[in-house]
């Protein structure tokens, strides 16, 4: 007997825009994630990959567009994503420098407690009993990333990359269903970076949908069942790892080399028009002529 898998969708980004003030930040980008997927999100610098993250997780509230997890819109409140059931690492390491690894994670268990604040002050039964559990899965995810010698080291004193593989932990400690990573790799020499890859393709196949923005395309392409490219804003070509490496618009976009259709290229368009409408209006409106004496 053949077992069927059936795929659902995740999560579902619809025409989200982003604007900060006269910026637009990200341009009507829609997305999808499926159940057992491994995303990635590549793009050049300051192309709005975080900001979209910022989006989908509620630290922004999009200008325009939703996110839905698991068919359900989300409101855009971070607590409210979290527990809903989207986890995320940040581009930056985020951790509790002075506390312990254990401890370090089980802060990521808070939106899965249910004990209140009087049951855990009172430290009845209920509360021990949700805090021994807590402390079993908390060791349950550190064996995973296989930190679980450490789990009375405080975070500082880890290696770089054993900190970047601890924040990972932390959100998986919320029990997602999809876990968003800002570049996990950054800064990790590359036997690092090969160990985060074991670790991110044994978290999808614990069941949990990923995420990933990253520059590092080797990690991208070798990982990746789809990947999203956004440019200015702007979500380019999205595809297979092979059909992105052979999209030569892609190419271009890194290399910052124009291309027809690239976006923000009407934007430039209509503001080169404008200018050029304006030129030809001072040479032959008299009076128009906005040069200086000394410019003649
Ligand atoms: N809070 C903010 N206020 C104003 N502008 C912002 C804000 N956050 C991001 N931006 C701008 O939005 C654009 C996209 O930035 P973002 O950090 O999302 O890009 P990115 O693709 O993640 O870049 P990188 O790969 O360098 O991290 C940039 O022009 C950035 O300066």
């Amino acid at each position: 007997m053949t077992t069927m898998t059936t795929t659902t969708t995740v999560l579902e980004a619809k025409d989200v825009t982003m604007r900060f003030g006269g910026l637009t930040a990200v341009r009507s980008v829609g997305l999808t994630v499926n159940s057992g997927e491994i995303v990635g999100l590549i793009g050049p610098n300051g192309a709005g990959k975080t900001t979209f993250f910022n989006c989908l997780t509620g630290l922004y509230v999009p200008t325009e567009g939703t996110v839905a997890y698991k068919g359900t819109v989300l409101p855009p409140k971070p607590h409210l994503v979290t527990s809903a059931g989207i986890a995320r690492t940040f581009q930056n390491i985020r951790l509790f420098a002075n506390m312990t690894v254990l401890e370090n994670v089980l802060v990521g268990r808070h939106t899965r407690t249910k004990e209140g604040l009087w049951s855990a002050l009172l430290r009845g039964p209920g509360f021990k009993k949700a805090e021994a559990a807590s402390h079993e899965r908390a060791m349950e995810l550190l064996d995973f990333i296989g930190l679980a010698h450490k789990a009375d080291h405080l975070a500082r004193n880890l290696p770089y990359g054993e900190q970047r593989k601890l924040e990972i932990a932390r959100a998986l400690a919320s029990e997602p269903g999809l876990l968003l990573l800002d570049e996990p790799t950054a800064g990790m020499n590359p036997q690092e970076t090969r160990v985060t890859e074991e670790l991110v393709l044994a978290i999808r196949d614990q069941g949990i949908a990923v995420l990933v923005i990253e520059h590092d395309m080797r990690f991208i392409f070798n990982l990746c069942d789809r990947v999203a490219v956004l440019v200015q804003g702007e979500k380019l070509v999205e595809g297979t790892s092979e059909v992105v490496q052979a999209d030569e618009r892609v190419i271009a976009a890194y290399l910052g080399t124009p291309f027809e259709g690239a976006p923000g290229d009407e934007e430039v368009a209509e503001v080169e028009a404008a200018e050029a409408a304006q030129e030809t209006s001072a040479k032959t409106t008299p009076g128009t002529d906005t040069r200086t004496e000394d410019d003649q």
